[in-house]
């Protein structure tokens, strides 16, 4: 299976036509106004047509109630919602099981016990998706975590890994995790919130250059 590769917080037709062009496989939203990658919903409604066809569209909630994200479903239309606060199982599936859509869930990882405890989200989420543990901002903060817990983790449903992926650093991310998706943010920046698409290109290139081979 060739790697998914999710280039997030794309805020410019621009950018967003660079991801699409570098072949990346999921584009991400992020509607979260105190990152430095907030798009209001009308914006990201447009980006999303844009990748309609060519990529899948994840748009980004963080502790978002029931009414914001079925409006923000509703204007945006996303593949998937990435949820990346600290949504409960209950809650994610809720939102999985109402409104019928896939749904991820980012989780910071600090340790063994944090993996142990992904597991509460088995059958109630279609993908993990492994970031370093929260600072400034839930997620976005440019920080990696210890990979060898992935490596050694008995996962039982589908997952992706975040957290500080740059261009330099996917190849060794991959072989060493094994991660079938990557997702990266600060990593393609030139600036909080400016993506480069120079950058963007060399993520998407080297992270298939990591790729094992069937
Ligand atoms: O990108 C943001 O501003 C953001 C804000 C709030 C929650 C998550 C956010 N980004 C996601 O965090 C991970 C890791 O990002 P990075 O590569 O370390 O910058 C990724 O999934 C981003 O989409």
């Amino acid at each position: 299976m060739p790697i998914d590769i999710k280039i997030c917080g794309l805020s410019t037709p621009e950018t967003m036509g660079a991801a699409l062009d570098a072949g990346a496989t999921h584009v991400g939203l992020v509607h979260f106004e105190p990152s430095p990658r907030h798009v209001p919903l009308s914006d990201a409604s447009e980006l999303r047509a844009q990748a309609r066809g060519r990529a899948k569209a994840v748009l980004l909630l963080v502790n978002a109630d029931i009414e914001t994200t079925s409006r923000a479903i509703e204007a945006v239309k996303p593949d998937v919602i990435q949820f990346h606060g600290t949504e409960t199982p209950e809650w994610v599936s809720l939102v999985r099981d109402q409104l019928k859509i896939e749904v991820w869930k980012a989780l910071g990882v600090k340790d063994k016990p944090t993996l142990a405890k992904s597991d509460r989200y088995i059958g109630k989420v279609d993908r993990l998706l492994f970031d370093a543990p929260a600072k400034a901002l839930p997620g976005g903060n440019g920080t990696s975590f210890d990979w060898s817990l992935l490596a050694e983790h008995n996962h039982k449903i589908e997952w992706g890994l975040a957290g500080g992926l740059t261009p330099d650093n996917v190849g060794d991310a991959i072989r060493q995790t094994g991660a079938s998706l990557v997702d990266t943010s600060s990593g393609v920046e030139s600036a909080p919130g400016i993506k480069d698409p120079a950058k963007i290109a060399a993520f998407c290139a080297a992270a298939r250059a990591a790729q094992p081979q069937e």
